[in-house]
């Protein structure tokens, strides 16, 4: 990729999207810059040889593609700045709850957008981004910003309507999958197994079961029978967590999560 890359946030999820470019050689490094107001954030970059520059009209000035990388909080603020010198650059929102319109109210209709919604595994890799194509942006322009996601992991399209929901799916579903592993921790605990091995045995089975669900081809209401020996240990695991209403809970954390991604965006 020959374009310039520039990101404005540089924490988490800056280092998670660079991270994916340099692994996979999508750009050399000298076409990544940061900018953040925090300053001592910019050493973990710059021993990989990312610039961080000293003010936000030099990043914008830098980038042909501008990643908005701040929370959603700070989205005004750095719109705001960055608004005089961005015509022309392809601006990409990571941001919970920001619309394309909420954008366009503060760089003009002419903006070029997608918005995207990444995870924390991309730091592996092994991320699964959420990705909207927003007029006027090009097929050619949205392809450019889908190799970025694509050197992190899996890149699915969306309509923007469904950007709010999907954050609920694959943005904050690692946190709900990290309880669950720290609960199965702590249940293993207290039947006297060690924490390390534990959490090695419920790490595999995480990775082990994902790969199920992609490779196997075989739906997850077929894959819970394969384990669930008639009158055995699993139904009656499953009968617990049926009881305690499990996956209406899941359900109901998923509701709140875009309940709040729509008040974020306002
Ligand atoms: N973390 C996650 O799992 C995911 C996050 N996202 C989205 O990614 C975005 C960034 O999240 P994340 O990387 O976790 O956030 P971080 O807080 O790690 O990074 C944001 C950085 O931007 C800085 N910043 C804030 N305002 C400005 C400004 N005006 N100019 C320059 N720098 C500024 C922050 O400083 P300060 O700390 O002082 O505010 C911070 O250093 C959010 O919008 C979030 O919704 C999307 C998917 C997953
Ligand atoms: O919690 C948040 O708001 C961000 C968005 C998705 C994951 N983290």
């Amino acid at each position: 990729m020959t374009e310039k890359i520039g990101f404005i946030g540089a924490g988490n999820m800056a280092g998670a999207i660079i991270n994916g470019l340099l692994r996979q050689g999508v750009c050399p490094a000298d076409h990544l810059a940061v900018y953040d107001h925090h300053s001592t954030h910019y050493a973990r970059f710059e021993e990989r040889g990312v610039c961080g520059v000293e003010t936000v009209r030099q990043l914008v000035k830098f980038a042909d593609i501008i990643f908005l990388s701040v929370k959603p909080q700070n989205y005004d603020e750095v719109l705001q700045n960055i608004c005089p010198f961005a015509e022309g650059k392809i601006i990409v929102s990571i941001a919970a709850g920001i619309s394309s319109a909420y954008i366009k109210e503060r760089l003009g209709d002419a903006a070029k957008i997608a918005l995207a919604m990444p995870n924390t595994p991309l730091l592996l890799g092994e991320g699964a981004t959420a990705l909207c194509q927003c007029s006027p942006l090009t097929d050619v322009e949205y392809a450019k910003v889908k190799a970025v996601f694509a050197a992190g992991g899996v890149v699915q399209d969306l309509p923007e309507e469904q950007m709010a929901a999907v954050i609920s799916v694959s943005g904050s579903s690692p946190a709900y999958v990290y309880l669950f592993a720290k609960a199965v921790i702590a249940g293993a605990v207290e039947q006297g197994i060690d924490v390390a091995v534990a959490k090695a045995l419920i790490a595999q089975t995480l990775i082990g079961s994902a790969k199920m669900l992609t490779d196997s081809g075989i739906e997850p209401d077929e894959l819970i029978r394969m384990v669930s020996s008639k009158g055995g240990t699993t139904i009656a695991a499953l009968d617990a967590l049926y009881a305690h209403g499990f996956e209406q809970a899941v359900i109901d954390g998923m509701r709140q999560c875009t309940r709040r991604a729509k008040e974020l965006g306002k």
